[in-house]
C-alpha cells in the first residue's frame, strides 16, 4: 500500500467531517471500477491513470477495490495492462505499479448483446462474493462515444445493478459530447433518465475538477475583498479563455462535427462562467449550488450575432477527414451578457481557440476605471484581477504602483500568488481524479445537472443552428497566431482595454 498509515488515517478524518458537512453516508466493503471502452484513448490517457493515482495515495484500497476493463476488442488482462503500464506515472515504484494493475480484469464483449454484460456481471459477482463484508459499490464509467451511452446503460441496469440483498450502490459516469443541441441532448438526457436516478448520474466535465475551478467559491464567497467588488458597480468586462497552441491534429473527423462551441466554450467554458457569475449558494450542498448555476445560466441573454466572431485556421481542411467546404470554427469568441441585478451591462467574453500561439485558460476580471483619477493612471492600465487555471496555476492581481525611485510616476505592477511558488511540496490533483473520487464519494457538487445542461444547450442552440446552417462563417487565421483580428476588435469594441507594454511571466516559468 502507497499511503502510510497515518497519512491515510488523516484522508479518512477530512473525508468524515467532509461528509457529515455533506450529509454523505460513510461506505465500506467492496468497490469495483467498470471502464466501458477501455481499449480506448480516454482510458487510457486519464481513466486509468487517475485510478492509479488514486491508489498511490491509499484512496483505494487493495482489498477493497476491483477495477473491470470492458470493451469489444480481443485482449487479455494482461494485454490490457500492458496497454496502460506507460501512462502510469507516479511517485512509486515499478512494484507497486505492478499491484495496482493486478486489481485490473479485462472482460470482452458488445455494447449492446445481453451477453457480455451478463458475464462482466458474473465476474464482479464473483469478486463481491470474495468479500462478503460490507456494502457492493458499482461504478461504471462510459469512456465511449456517445452513440453507445443508451444501449450500454440499458445493459448495465438489466444486467449490473448492485444486488438488493446488499447495502450499496451503483453510480454511472457520461462523458460529454451529451448531444449535439438542445432537442438531442434532452432526448439523451430522457433515455438515460428512464433508467437512472439523477443521482447515478455523473455527468463529467472534467474542468469542474480543475484546482483553481474548485478555488472560485472559496475565493468568491469566503473572501471580505471581494464581496463588494465583484458586479457591475466596479466589473468593466471579464473574460474566460481557453487557448491551445495545436490543432486538431488526427481529431479532425471528430472535431468537425462539432466544432469549438460545442467541444469547449458549451460545456468548460460556461461551467467555469457559471461559478464566476452565480450567486451566492444556500449552502455548499451540491443541490444548492447547482441551483445557482441554472439560475444564472437562466439569466443570459440570447446572444447577437453581432458579439460572436468565428475563426478557422489556415490548414484545419488539410486533414483528409474534414471535408473541403467545412465551415466548422476552431476558434469562437462569444459575448454573454447576463440579466440580472448584479451583471446587467458587464459584457463575459468566452473565447476557445486551437492552433493558437500558446496553451492556456484564465478567467480576466477587468473593472473600471477609477474616477476622478488624479494620476491620469487610464494610460497605465486597469486593474484586472487574473485566474490562471492552467497551466502554472496562479492568480494576479494587476495593479498600479509608484514606479519606484526619486520621481513620482506610476506603473503596472501585480500582487501574485503562484502555486507552484507558495505550494512548493503540494502536487496539483488531475482533474479525472478528484472527479472519480467524488462519485465515490457520492458528491454530486462538481458534476453538471440535467436541468443545467438544458439550460447550457438553450444558450448556444440557436447559434449552432445558424452556423450550421452557413448563416455565420468562419474567418481564416494563421495557426500559431492570436486568432482572428476581428476577435479582438469585439473583446475592444465591448469595453475591453488592453495594457500595451506589460506581459506577466509567472516566477516558476522564469
Ligand atoms: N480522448 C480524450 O482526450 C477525451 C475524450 N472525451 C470523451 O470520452 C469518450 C471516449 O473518448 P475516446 O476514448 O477518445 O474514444 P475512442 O474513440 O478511443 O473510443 C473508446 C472505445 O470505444 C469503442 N468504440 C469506438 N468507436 C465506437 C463505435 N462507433 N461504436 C462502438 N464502440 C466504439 C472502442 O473500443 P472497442 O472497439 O474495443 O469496443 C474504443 O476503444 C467520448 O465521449 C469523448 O468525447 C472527453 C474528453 C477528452
Ligand atoms: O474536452 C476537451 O478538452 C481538451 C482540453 O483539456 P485540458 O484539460 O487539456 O485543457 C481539448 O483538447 C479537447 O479538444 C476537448 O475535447
Amino acid at each position: 500500500m502507497a499511503g502510510t498509515e497515518s497519512s491515510q488515517s488523516s484522508r479518512q478524518s477530512s473525508f468524515n467531517s467532509l461528509a457529515k458537512d455533506l450529509e454523505l453516508p460513510l461506505e465500506q466493503g467492496c468497490l469495483s471500477i467498470v471502464v466501458l471502452g477501455a481499449s480506448g484513448d480516454l482510458a487510457k490517457k486519464k481513466t486509468f491513470p487517475a485510478l492509479y493515482h488514486l491508489f498511490e495515495q491509499g484512496f483505494l484500497q487493495s482489498g477493497e477495490v476491483h477495477i473491470f476493463g470492458y470493451a469489444r476488442s480481443n485482449l487479455s488482462d494482461d494485454g490490457l495492462r500492458e496497454r496502460i503500464r506507460g501512462y502510469l506515472k507516479g511517485a512509486s515504484s515499478e512494484e507497486h505499479i505492478s499491484e495496482f494493475l493486478q486489481l485490473i480484469k479485462y472482460v470482452s464483449g458488445s455494447y449492446d448483446s445481453g451477453e457480455g454484460f451478463d458475464n462482466l456481471n458474473k465476474e464482479i459477482s464473483e469478486y463481491e462474493k470474495s468479500n462478503e463484508s460490507g456494502s457492493s459499490r458499482r461504478l461504471f464509467y462510459l469512456a465511449l462515444p456517445p452513440s453507445v451511452y443508451p444501449s450500454v446503460c440499458k445493459m448495465i441496469r438489466t444486467y449490473c445493478m448492485n444486488p438488493t440483498s446488499r447495502a450499496g450502490w451503483t453510480r454511472v459516469i457520461v462523458e460529454k459530447p451529451f448531444g449535439k443541441d438542445l432537442d438531442t441532448s434532452e432526448e439523451l438526457s430522457s433515455q438515460l433518465g428512464e433508467l437512472f436516478e439523477e443521482d447515478q448520474l455523473y455527468r463529467i466535465d472534467h474542468y469542474l475538477g480543475k484546482e483553481l475551478v474548485q478555488n472560485l467559491l472559496v475565493l468568491r464567497f469566503a473572501n471580505r475583498l471581494f464581496l463588494p467588488l465583484w458586479n457591475r458597480d466596479n466589473v468593466d468586462n471579464i473574460q474566460i479563455v481557453f487557448r491551445e497552441d495545436f490543432g486538431t491534429e488526427g481529431r479532425g473527423g471528430y472535431f468537425d462535427q462539432y466544432g469549438i462551441i460545442r467541444d469547449i466554450i458549451q460545456n468548460h467554458l460556461l461551467q467555469v462562467f457559471c461559478l464566476v457569475a452565480m450567486e451566492k449558494p444556500v449552502s455548499l450542498k451540491p443541490e444548492h449550488i447547482r441551483d445557482e448555476k441554472v439560475k444564472v445560466l437562466q439569466s443570459v441573454n440570447p446572444i447577437k450575432d453581432e458579439e460572436v466572431v468565428l475563426g478557422q485556421y489556415e490548414g484545419y481542411k488539410d486533414d483528409p477527414t474534414v471535408p473541403d467546404d467545412s465551415n466548422t470554427p476552431t476558434f469562437a469568441s462569444v459575448v454573454l451578457r447576463v440579466h440580472n441585478e448584479r451583471w446587467e451591462g458587464v459584457p463575459f467574453i468566452l473565447k476557445a481557440g486551437k492552433a493558437l500561439n500558446s496553451r492556456k485558460a484564465e478567467i480576466r476580471v477587468q473593472f473600471k476605471d477609477v474616477p476622478g483619477d488624479i494620476f491620469r493612471c487610464k494610460k497605465q492600465g486597469r486593474n484586472e484581477f487574473v485566474i490562471r487555471l492552467q497551466p502554472s496555476e496562479s492568480m494576479y492581481m494587476k495593479l498600479t504602483v509608484k514606479k519606484p525611485g526619486l520621481e513620482m510616476a506610476t506603473e503596472q505592477s501585480e500582487l501574485d500568488l503562484s502555486y507552484g511558488m507558495r505550494y512548493q511540496t503540494v502536487k496539483i490533483p488531475e482533474a479525472y481524479e478528484r472527479l472519480i473520487l467524488d462519485t465515490i464519494r457520492g458528491d454530486q457538487q462538481h458534476f453538471v445537472r440535467r436541468d443545467e445542461l438544458k439550460a447550457a444547450w438553450q444558450i448556444f442552440t440557436p447559434l449552432l443552428h445558424d452556423i450550421d446552417a452557413g448563416k455565420l462563417k468562419t474567418v481564416p487565421y494563421q495557426p500559431g497566431s492570436r486568432g482572428p483580428k476581428e476577435a479582438d476588435e469585439l473583446s475592444e469594441k465591448v469595453g475591453y482595454m488592453q495594457t500595451h507594454g506589460y506581459i506577466w511571466i509567472p516566477p516558476t516559468l522564469k
